[in-house]
Parts: structure tokens; sequence; C-alpha cells
């Protein structure tokens, strides 16, 4: 692998076309993080394997004997070759040359074994955890640390992932040093794992209506439970439920798990006339 420097960005050569490759592609050259990532996504044989943002095809091979259905999703068209070289001698690949972020996902359940684009990270996120009625079983994704340590953290800052939480499990499976990559990124990589929740801690059904109510109480995750859920529930209304599930109404609303999370929205559906819960994410109650 070479490298050259262009405008002070580091831009990789790739060791199979010698062309120079966008940003991004930081390919994963240590056997052992590769099998973990794998492992990550509990891939058996009869499984469908995404491999998003496939490379030089460094997962995809591996995934090779392990699954039924391999699909290498890559956009770089001087890596495409490499695929389907790959491809032409394993017939579970199947190569899709185009953009992951406008795949159809399949509709039959899938894994998903990753070494994603750090800049397509939170987009592929969404796509992938977005929807509770995706076909996702599990997935083993390597990110940038600090991205796999926002998605894992017990407290939580963001309101998307709280939402994601609800249908999956997101853990944090171990750090990932840059030397594993080549070229190294500037940063670690972390290696999460992300399993579909068997039993959700709410109906896919009220996705939307949760959405609302983790962006406002969200808002400002350093403020305290009463202060986050204020002009949505009224103070009895609050006091009752605080006692009732064991909740300290002082303490930040950011420590709250998904299951304590899971009641107060269970609580507020039950509780409080739908006119004062949130009505559209990321605005403010006005009460
Ligand atoms: C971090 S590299 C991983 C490569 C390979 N999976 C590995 O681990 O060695 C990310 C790959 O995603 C590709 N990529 C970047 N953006 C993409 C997109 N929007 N759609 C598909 N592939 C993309 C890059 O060309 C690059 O090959």
């Amino acid at each position: 692998m070479t490298v050259k420097k262009q405008s002070g960005r580091t831009r990789a050569k790739s060791p199979q076309t010698g062309a120079h490759a966008p940003r991004g592609q930081h390919f994963l050259v240590n056997r052992d993080a590769i099998d973990r990532l794998i492992d990550a996504a509990g891939v058996r044989p009869g499984d469908t394997v995404l491999d998003l943002g496939a490379g030089t095809g460094a997962i995809t091979r591996s995934l090779a004997g392990r699954a039924a259905n391999i699909i290498a999703v890559e956009n770089d068209p001087a890596l495409i070759p490499v695929l389907r070289r790959l491809a032409a001698a394993e017939p579970a690949i199947c190569v899709m040359a185009r953009d992951m972020l406008e795949l159809t996902l399949p509709q039959r359940p899938f894994r998903v074994a990753a070494n994603l684009p750090f800049a397509c990270t939170t987009a592929m996120l969404r796509r992938l955890l977005g929807q509770p009625a995706t076909q996702l079983v599990q997935a083993g994704l390597m990110l940038e640390k600090g991205a796999a340590l926002g998605l894992t953290q017990s407290e939580l800052a963001r309101a998307e992932v709280l939402v994601w939480r609800m249908w999956f499990e997101l853990a944090y499976e171990r750090t990932i040093p840059r030397a594993s990559f080549s070229p190294p990124p500037r940063v670690d990589a972390a290696l999460v794992r992300i399993t579909r929740r068997p039993q959700p801690e709410l109906p896919p059904g009220e996705r939307a209506r949760f959405a609302r109510l983790a962006a406002h109480a969200l808002r400002a995750p350093a403020q305290t439970l009463e202060q986050a859920l204020h002009g949505i529930f009224t103070p009895p209304q609050l006091a009752r439920m605080a006692r009732q599930h064991g909740l300290d109404r002082r303490q930040p609303v950011r420590t709250l798990h998904t299951r304590e999370w899971a009641r107060v929205f269970l609580a507020m559906r039950e509780h409080v006339p739908p006119h004062r819960h949130p009505r559209s994410t990321g605005k403010r109650n006005r009460r």
C-alpha cells in the first residue's frame, strides 16, 4: 500500500489496482480482527451477509465458505474487478457495484459484517437500525472508536441512538488499533456488535411516537428527568410514575436505561392525554 499527500490529505493507493483511492479507504490487514468481526456478526451457514464497502475483499474472502449468500457492496469502480475475480471463484459471493446508502436491504433475514467507511457511518446506521421492521438480525461493524463509544456507552446523549437501542442491543466488543488497517486511519477503530433484541423494549408500531419523546426529553441530556419531561407529565403524574418505577426525578435524564425509557413511554401513553405528547422531533412542547 502506498500513500500520497494531496492538498494536505493522505490518499490511499490500492494494492490491487495501483489507482489512488477515494478517502476513507482503510483496508483491514489484521487476520484476527477480521475473524472477530465475522464472529460479532454471528455468521452461520445458510445466512445472507452484507459486506458494506467491500474494498479489496478482505472480509468478503473470509466469509466464503461460512455463509450461503455474501453480498459485497462497493462503489469504487477501481475495486470492482478485484471483487468480481473473487466472485468468479466463489459462487456464494455476489458483487453489487453501487452506493451502499442507496442499497435496497434484503427482504429476508440478513447479517452485516463490515468495515464501514467513516464518512458513511451515521447514514448507514440510520438505514440499518432506523426502522425496526427491517430484516437485520445481527451485525459486526468496524467503526471509528469515538462513534463506537457514542453508540454503546451507558449514558446517552443522542435521541436517535436511544431509539435504535429499543430494538437492537449495541455492544462495544473491543478497540482495534490503527495498525490493523492499511493505510492506518488517524484514530483507532472499534468493533461493535449489534443484535436484534428477541423481545424489543417497545412494539415497532410505537417507533415514531417514542422518537418524539426521546428527542424532546434528550434535547439537553444533562437535565434532570423532571426538567426533561416538563410539559408532558404534570407534576403529580411525574411523581407517581417515578415512584412506580423506582426512578429519581432529579437524576440526569441521560442516565436512564432502555428498560426505564420504555416504562416512561408506556406511562405517557397510558396516563398523559395525546395533546400533551411531544409533537415533532426536536421541538419543545410549549405548555
Ligand atoms: C474502510 S474501507 C473497507 C474495505 C474492506 N471492507 C476492508 O475491510 O478491507 C471502506 C470501503 O467502502 C467503500 N465505500 C466508501 N463509500 C461507499 C459507498 N457510499 N458505497 C459503497 N462503498 C463505499 C470504499 O471505497 C472502501 O473500499
